[in-house]
């Protein structure tokens, strides 16, 4: 079953969204022209969904991206069907360039909430969700692409990429359940040395410190990916997934108890003229970088 969403706007969204056991119905018609945004793929024989990021140029997590993957996520936590999710990217050598910046940069506030409360919804999903999720890293994959890929289960990425929360390169600060995420893939130790130099690492570095679990080429990414799920799906569904939920619940409750005021923070933060600043000089920093 090959399944679109389009992000033709905010409304056809929130449509989505109310009317959620039409989800799939009202989504695929939408989707037959190209230029959606997510692929999600859903293989009813093996049980596995691919949902395969595709926003050129970099899949920057923008509010209305960030909407589209809360639709995805549910419906296939929904999907009875579905015991294991696959997240990667369709576009080359990019996983996801992490939050999109101009969201953040001279913002409109309405927005700027809208957009920390989507993408708190989105992490609460993917950290929490009941399947067996898999990253399969094809490309780089900083700060929210980071994140993305250390709620997965399982992370299995190519060579030549470089991924980790580098929030402090731009000036800012890596949120707390960002620095949860990765003191819970990495210890603390190396959460707080990468958190303060905002390090990138390398495919072989990321390996070596736990960040991620399994290397393999390029064009082997998603298959690996596939085939890791056999192993997971070995395990006695109920038993597996009371042991995710007994070990991540602690981090997702200490978000959803401050919820409001994580958002209000960040607002606050993001406005400030000296982070204004820094963001503008890093989004300057990247258009000079080709020139
Ligand atoms: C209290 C808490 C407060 C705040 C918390 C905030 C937490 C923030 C989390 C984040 O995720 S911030 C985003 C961090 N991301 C990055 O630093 C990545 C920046 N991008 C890159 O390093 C590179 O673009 C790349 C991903 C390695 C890809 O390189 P490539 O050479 O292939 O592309 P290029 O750099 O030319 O980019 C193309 C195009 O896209 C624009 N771009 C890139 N990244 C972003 C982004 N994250 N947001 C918005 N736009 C982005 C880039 O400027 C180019 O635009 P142009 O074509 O108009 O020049």
């Amino acid at each position: 079953m090959r399944i679109g969403i389009v992000t033709s706007g905010l409304g056809i969204a929130r449509q989505c969204l109310r009317k959620n056991t039409s989800v799939y119905r009202t989504c695929r018609r939408q989707v037959t022209g190209s230029g959606s945004p997510l692929d999600l793929n859903v293989d009813s024989k093996t049980g596995i969904a691919v949902l395969s990021m595709n926003k050129p140029p970099v899949n920057s997590l923008n509010l209305e991206f960030l909407t589209e993957l809360n639709i995805a996520l549910e419906k296939v936590e929904n999907d009875k069907q579905c015991k294991g999710l696959i997240i990667t990217s369709s576009i080359p050598k990019i996983f996801s360039a992490g939050l999109d910046i101009t969201e953040m940069y001279q913002p409109d506030i309405d927005r700027l909430e809208e957009f920390w409360r989507t993408l708190q919804d989105m992490w609460i999903k993917l950290y929490g969700m009941n399947c067996v999720t898999i990253a399969a890293i094809n490309g780089h994959s900083p700060a929210g692409g980071c994140l993305m890929s250390m709620s997965c289960d399982y992370r299995i990425m190519a060579p030549n990429y470089t991924i980790g929360l580098n929030e402090t390169q731009l000036g800012i600060v890596a949120p707390f359940w960002f620095a949860d995420v990765m003191l819970n893939t990495v210890g603390f130790r190396q959460t707080e040395m990468a958190l303060q130099l905002g390090t990138l690492f390398k495919t072989e570095e990321a390996l070596n410190i736990g960040l991620i679990d399994k290397v393999v080429p390029q064009e082997e990414v998603l298959s690996a990916a596939q085939q890791e799920m056999q192993r997971w799906f070995k395990i006695p569904g109920f038993a597996r997934q009371l042991s995710k939920t007994e070990l991540r619940r602690p981090t997702i409750e200490k978000l959803l108890k401050k919820k409001e005021e994580d958002i209000g923070y960040f607002r606050d933060y993001i406005t400030k003229d000296a982070i204004q600043k820094s963001l503008g000089m890093y989004l300057e920093s990247l258009k000079n970088r080709r020139k």
